[in-house]
């Protein structure tokens, strides 16, 4: 049987993906909260769940097999049986803030009141305060919280499953994430990964967990080839754990020896590499021409062992010339998104005109709203399938945070 995760490069035929259809937690919130969320606008979900579905459709009839992060869970605590399900729900609301107390008393109680389908349909949409019998009385509540609509808050990320785990090779990464507003989405992961027969006992290599101290976020994690991975310097993934992550893979055998960290803005449009780079065919990559400073320059380091297993780090400016050499390639064609014109470069980009989903080399799924760019895109003889995307993109992400590839055919 093949491995439940293989993944070796960013462009290799699709074979099995990962998504989550967007539920009731992507409308389950106010204006107010949204920068807190990390979404700049209300999605119309019955159009968001039609547009999912359209991309759903469209890796299927290009030959992946689609698996939900929301039906993985649910088999995962239902293979791992009770005791499991009520140590997943402990985790979760100390997570969420409640380590004991009253108010984690009445939630457990009912939360597992239901059963494990609804349970989590209800963690990932949130529990409003109004649908517990409850005034609670301590403190912090009653000083602090009191016009909150929330006990448990809802977690809209969720669709965006490329970035609490990163398929490597034959493992995972398991991400602890930047912003509270996303951190116990990689609980769910690792419940997957631990619990979930398709995942567990296979020998799968967890090379970093989601406890270690350093934030990564899987857009920010591309698989370059069999040897390299390109990490983002970016809002949500730091120095300290991209140096962490390289030292792990080194060490345990993984197949990759040699780490590429860019550094990128740090700011919400831009908040992952794969916002603003992405690779879509052996030679071809988008880039946000916003990225670069003068003469292409960006700030790029590669990684690598050295004999005595220390790291040893490497500064270039010229990307272009650092992925000719860690790839091995003559030529590269690095193709702007918005082609070249700043004004629709930053629109599109804006809408996630950069971030696609190479499905096989030279193939790729895109948003269609990006026009200009998918254009520039069919001019470098790219493969371009287009996907809907009026209600899916207020979320700030585009086919490629909104999937996790798990196997991909090799090179
Ligand atoms: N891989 C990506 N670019 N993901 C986009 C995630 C968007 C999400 N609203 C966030 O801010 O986290």
């Amino acid at each position: 049987m093949t491995k439940p995760i293989h993944v070796t490069s960013e462009i290799g035929k699709l074979d099995v993906v990962m998504l989550k259809r967007p539920g009731a937690e992507v409308e389950n919130f106010t204006p107010k909260m949204m920068p807190r969320l990390l979404f700049d606008d209300i999605p119309y979900l019955p159009i968001a769940q039609k547009e999912h579905d359209n991309f759903a459709d469209t890796l299927r009839e290009n030959g992946a097999e689609v698996l939900y992060l929301e039906k993985l869970v649910v088999e995962a605590l239902d293979a791992g049986g009770s005791e499991v399900k009520t140590a997943f729900l402990d985790k979760m609301l100390t997570e969420s803030g409640y380590a004991a107390g009253m108010i984690r008393h009445e939630l457990k109680n009912y939360l597992l009141s239901m059963p494990t389908a609804e349970m989590i349909v209800k963690l990932m949409a949130g529990v409003r305060k109004n649908e517990l019998d409850l005034v609670p009385r301590d403190l912090v509540s009653a000083a602090e919280e009191r016009d909150y609509p929330f006990f448990l808050d809802p977690m809209p990320n969720l669709y965006f499953t490329r970035d609490p785990a990163a398929s490597l090779g034959d493992g995972l990464s398991i991400n602890n994430m930047t912003f509270p507003a996303r951190q116990r989405e990689s609980f769910f992961m690792e419940t997957i990964i631990d619990y979930h027969p398709r995942f567990a006992d296979h020998g799968l290599h967890v090379w970093r967990d989601r406890n270690q101290p350093g934030r990564i976020e899987g857009g920010d994690e591309l698989v370059l080839s069999n040897t390299v991975i390109a990490i983002g310097v970016s809002e949500r993934t730091s120095a300290h754990a991209i140096e962490d992550i390289a030292r792990r893979l080194f060490e345990h055998d993984s197949g990759f020896e040699k780490v590429l960290a860019i550094r990128i803005p740090h700011n919400h449009a831009m908040m992952h590499l794969d916002t603003v780079f992405t690779m879509i065919n052996h030679d071809q990559f988008t880039v946000h021409p916003g990225i670069l400073g003068e003469g292409g320059q960006i700030d790029t380091w590669t990684i690598t062992e050295d004999q005595n297993g220390e790291l040893h780090v490497d500064h270039h400016l010229n990307l272009k010339q650092v992925l000719k050499d860690v790839l091995g390639l003559d030529e590269i064609d690095l193709i702007p998104t918005g082609g070249g014109d700043p004004l629709i470069a930053d629109r599109e980009q804006w809408n996630d005109g950069s971030n696609t989903l190479a499905i096989a080399p030279g193939v790729v799924v895109t948003y269609n709203r990006n026009y200009v760019s998918n254009q520039v895109l069919r001019e470098h003889g790219l493969k371009v399938l287009e996907v809907l995307s009026s209600e899916l993109s207020r979320g700030r992400g585009g086919p490629r945070c909104m999937s996790m590839p798990l196997v991909r055919e090799d090179l």
